[in-house]
């Protein structure tokens, strides 16, 4: 049975799946303070979230069970997720849920900002009936700058349109041609700043675009201008925002979000320009059923092993992909443990290439499992396909992933180089039909084993008798070979045999091998 806890409001019939499911026992502790979430976060597999819970290193270290973390939202800016992939806890959010509540909110925030309801509003509650200072702007005809053009951002473009605006949208990705699809012009900041009426932010917050609306942007922009942020706070400089109010440049800010949440002592809150909500953007029925509905499916997946969309530290896979890749999954997984098991020093690069069918697809994947099954051998458990390209970065272990035509007749090939400060170490290994998967070649040696758990790995010289050595060595300690293959460059030079045995061989049996003229090295290998 697994456990996941709740720590944020979130809708319960949204969560019906996880509540009716008889693999899971869902917690709801809305109110816990940070040190009774570290507390009681070891008993769970998974953690479902809204913005409220701040899911910290130090709640992750103490997370020893954790599986998989939920966001019930977008933004995944209250989760440490490098502390997440470091811990090997899957992280998904419910992109999709709330774009049309926050682009609704945002553009009442819009209209409120140009036809100055809540001001009005307020006024007429204390009994003034002031109908001149609250003379408001139409939205037909005027500009609005989309700083922003994912999800919530192009919903709003289409609203605009409707509102018969023009819209100048800014996204590094958005082409010319996606621009004129949803009928907009594709523009630069300056060309916001220039020419928008509102402007309005709809970008994620990250490190480029923290305080990207600040001082030197609203020196360029229109005096008079609205602007809205219903996307994150820290995009727009606060303090440049209310010189920018006082300097009469910004003629109305509407903010849904804040730099501090909730926020203390801030001016802007309670000025009269400045319309503020708390951070209700995704605060609909509708948004709070569809997001926890959404992650609460991921969930069941994640922990239940089915393919998942919505992980912001994992690459998606669809399922017609996940079903054709799933066998290279194993093959890289054994490659790994393999090699990290050959190479004798410790590995400083790996270079994998897919040939054949493989290139056809998303492998990262195949990627992450081989790392996985290099790194497992030493580390344990606590590697998993969520944290192993991240644990070896950490152990300053680079990798290179290429694409290549040298498939060598089979259908589909990984070929796995491993650099060490003393030589370089290679395999390959493909799938049989109906035979599984295969290594095929073992420093360059062509061979063809299957990965089974107990391999035995001989280099010795081409010479005749070997194969008769060897098998009675083993017969005498009563280690039953299973398969044998020798592969070799040349007649008489440099070989190796690769076994399938049924029990590894101890050190003196090891040492009695190395004993047998001819024989180089002998190895346990424990796939
Ligand atoms: N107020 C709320 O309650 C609420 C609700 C939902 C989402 N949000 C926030 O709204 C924002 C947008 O959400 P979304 O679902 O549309 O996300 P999205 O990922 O679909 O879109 C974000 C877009 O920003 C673009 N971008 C990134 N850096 C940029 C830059 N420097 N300049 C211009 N564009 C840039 C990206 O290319 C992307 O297209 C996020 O910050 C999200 O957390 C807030
Ligand atoms: O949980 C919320 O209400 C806020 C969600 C929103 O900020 C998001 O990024 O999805």
């Amino acid at each position: 049975m697994f456990k996941v806890l709740v720590s944020d409001p979130i809708s319960e019939d949204g969560i019906r799946a996880l509540l009716d499911s008889d693999q899971v026992q869902v917690d709801q502790k809305t109110d816990l303070s940070p040190e009774a979430l570290k507390e009681t976060i070891p008993e769970y597999d998974g953690l479902i979230v809204r913005s409220q819970t701040k899911v910290t290193k130090e709640i992750l270290e103490c997370a020893t069970k954790l599986k998989v973390i939920g966001r019930a939202g977008v933004g995944v800016d209250t989760i440490d997720l490098e502390a997440a992939t470091e811990h090997g806890v899957i992280v998904v959010n419910a992109p999709n849920g709330n774009t049309i509540s926050t682009c609704e909110h945002t553009f009442a925030m819009l209209m409120a900002s140009a036809r100055n309801i809540p001001q009005a509003h307020k006024t007429l509650t204390e009994g003034n009936w002031d109908r001149k200072t609250y003379k408001g702007v139409e939205l037909k005809g005027k500009t609005l700058g989309i700083v922003g053009m994912g999800r919530i951002g192009t919903e709003v473009s289409k609203r605009a349109k409707a509102f018969q605006m023009n819209v100048i949208g800014y996204d590094p990705f958005l082409t010319e041609e996606r621009a004129s699809q949803i009928g907009i012009q594709k523009g630069d900041l300056d060309k916001i700043y220039e020419n928008a009426d509102f402007i309005t932010v709809h970008t994620p917050l990250i490190k480029e675009t923290h305080h990207l609306i600040n001082k030197s942007a609203f020196q360029k922009m229109k005096k008079g201008v609205r602007i809205v942020n219903c996307a994150r706070g820290g995009i727009i400089d606060e303090t440049a925002l209310l010189e920018a109010i006082d300097e009469g440049i910004v003629a109305r800010a509407a903010l849904d979000v804040f730099e501090e949440e909730p926020p203390t002592d801030n001016p802007l809150v309670g000025k009269p320009e400045v319309i503020v909500t708390p951070h209700l953007g995704a605060s609909t029925s509708e948004a709070q059923l569809y997001v926890a509905e959404d992650v609460s499916q991921e969930i069941l997946n994640i922990l239940s092993d089915q393919p998942f969309q919505n992980a912001v530290n994992m690459p998606a896979v669809n399922d017609e992909t996940r079903k054709i890749l799933e066998p290279y999954y194993l093959l890289s997984e054994k490659l790994g443990e393999m090699m990290i098991q050959l190479a004798k020093q410790p590995p400083r690069h790996i270079k994998i290439s897919y040939a054949g069918t493989l290139t056809d697809f998303n492998t990262e994947l195949v990627t992450r499992t081989f790392v996985k099954g290099l790194l497992s051998h030493y580390l344990g458990e606590k590697v998993n396909i969520v944290n192993a390209t991240h644990l070896a970065k950490q152990y300053g272990l680079s990798y290179s992933v290429e694409n290549t035509t040298a498939s060598l007749g089979y259908s589909g090939l990984i070929s796995v180089t491993l650099t060490t400060d003393e030589g370089e170490y290679s395999a390959a290994g493909t799938l049989f039909d109906g035979l599984g998967p295969r290594i095929v070649h073992v420093n360059q040696y062509t061979i063809d084993i299957a990965p089974t758990d107990r391999l035995l790995y001989i280099q010795h010289t081409d010479v005749p008798g070997i194969i008769g050595h060897v098998g009675s060595l083993l017969g005498k300690h009563e280690i039953n070979i299973a398969t044998m293959q020798v592969g070799r460059k040349q007649v008489g030079g440099q070989a190796i045999m690769m076994l399938t045995i049924d029990k590894a061989l101890s050190e003196e049996v090891l040492g009695e091998l190395l004993q047998v003229d001819h024989i180089h090295s002998a190895k346990n290998i424990d796939l």
